[in-house]
């Protein structure tokens, strides 16, 4: 263990608007034909001009069936200030210091680690699309606080290989911290195509323009313990089998694995996957269940707990946030140096997967009656059969190989943890009213 330190989004073409259907009526008059005629011109036009809208707003892999996802795409960068804010940020201020380029920066993770990272030395620039998966407000949030810490967090994707190569023009980053993805099983259902433009297609353009870099960066990345999908054998070990996942992102993230495999093998390219085990706690994420919990018990709201077969518990191995925050930075400080250069490979390079957990499972219900104690507020419990949204039954990590490579032992428990964030909760929202839809 070397430097680690302690601390804590149409298939949506508008049909022609309603009304206009063809007339195949053989007794069809020509003046009827040509003001038809004309009327189609007019709707194509319209149809055109539509769908030059919806590129012009969209990316162009961003195809998904959702339309009420937006990724952010009117984003300027480069230009002489532009650059000065990333080098600055990048700027390394300890000996030894890395520049770590963080992906996801105002996501949940990325903002905690990228703190982590500035404030004991690190160079580091965020990079971030600010999509609205769920509120860019609290993003934003996240943004401002970084940047009183130095942290510039430039707008943009993962998917825009131009930017990235700048980014790289203009600093030639020790290593990568790449959590930006699009997290969540259950919404996998909703939008698939968001999975595979973020998990799997942008990742690719990431590792394409490190592979490339001179020189390549570390790469330290996040993968998911959903790879674990239907196995039974508990607790779950890097050893173990990741081929059955339970949902599109799960399969997206072991295929993220599979690609970082290639990635290593064929450039050189010093890759860690970090199996991150449900990690909850302030400036969290309000799609997840701890998280919306304590909106809808607040706002008197029944919430829906999930009970697996035959009234069995359903539990996860809850991850407090600066327990993760340890394992990235210890990854970070442990991982070699990438081999190649300029797309070439020179030798083997480093290629490790560790799983980040707490180690002790909690079921669902215990995670609502801390809540309850925490609010002291009652919650409406409706208890309902696992749906079949790609949810697993349970969840438990063996630690032991991170703890052998970099010392990584969990030191919050779930109450602990939980009453930081109500706390945090609490004083973001304001009270009871203020989070009243
Ligand atoms: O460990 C991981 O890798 C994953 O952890 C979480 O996924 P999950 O564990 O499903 O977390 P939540 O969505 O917060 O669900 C927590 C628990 O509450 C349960 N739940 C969820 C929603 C609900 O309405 N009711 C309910 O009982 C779920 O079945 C689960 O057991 C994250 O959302 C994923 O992005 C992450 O990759």
């Amino acid at each position: 263990m070397s430097q680690m330190k302690q601390m804590s989004h149409l298939d949506h073409t508008p049909s022609t608007p309603g009304k206009f259907k063809m007339d195949k009526s053989p007794y069809y008059s020509r003046t009827r034909w040509h003001s038809s005629v004309a009327k189609l011109a007019i709707w194509s036009l319209l149809f055109i001009a539509v769908i030059f809208l919806f590129f012009y707003r969209s990316p162009p892999s961003s195809s998904n069936s959702d339309p009420s996802r937006r990724y952010l795409t009117s984003a300027t960068w480069g230009g002489a200030a532009w650059e000065k804010r990333v080098r600055t940020s990048a700027r390394i201020r300890s000996r030894n210091g890395f520049s770590v380029l963080v992906t996801g920066a105002a996501g949940f993770v990325g903002t905690h680690v990228s703190s982590a990272l500035k404030h004991r030395g690190d160079g580091v620039l965020g990079l971030d699309n600010f999509n609205d998966y769920y509120d860019p407000a609290l993003k934003r949030a996240r943004q401002a606080l970084l940047e009183r810490s130095g942290v510039f967090i430039v707008e943009g994707d993962i998917n825009d290989v131009a930017l990235l190569k700048k980014l790289f023009e203009v600093v030639p980053f020790t290593h990568v911290m790449h959590l930006a993805a699009q997290a969540g099983v259950r919404y996998a259902m909703k939008n698939p195509g968001s999975y595979v433009h973020s998990n799997i297609a942008g990742f690719v353009s990431l590792l394409e323009v490190c592979k490339e870099a001179n020189p390549q960066p570390a790469i330290v990345w996040a993968s998911s313990s959903s790879v674990y999908g239907l196995n039974t054998k508990v607790p779950f070990s890097e050893k173990d089998r990741t081929d059955q996942p339970a949902s599109l992102y799960a399969a997206t993230k072991k295929a993220g694995e599979e690609i970082a495999h290639t990635y290593n093998h064929i450039y050189g390219l010093s890759l860690t996957g970090l199996r991150f085990f449900t990690v909850y706690g302030p400036w969290g994420r309000p799609d997840m269940a701890y998280f919306f919990f304590t909106k809808d018990i607040l706002n008197g709201k029944t919430i829906p707990i999930f009970e697996a077969a035959n009234h069995g518990n359903v539990a996860r191995d809850f991850t407090y946030i600066d327990d993760i925050v340890k394992g990235c930075l210890g990854s970070l400080d442990t991982a070699e140096k990438s081999t190649g250069s300029g797309g070439k490979k020179k030798g083997p390079a480093q290629l490790r997967v560790f799983n980040l957990g707490n180690t002790s499972p909690v079921p669902v219900t215990d995670l609502v009656s801390i809540l309850e104690r925490l609010l002291k507020v009652k919650a409406k419990r409706n208890i309902m059969k696992l749906p079949r949204n790609g949810d697993v039954p349970y969840t438990h990590a063996n630690i032991s190989y991170a703890q052998k490579e970099f010392g990584y032992k969990p030191t919050t428990d779930l109450q602990a943890g939980l009453k930081k964030f109500v706390r945090w909760y609490l004083s973001y929202y304001g009270n009871k009213k203020a989070v009243a839809r």
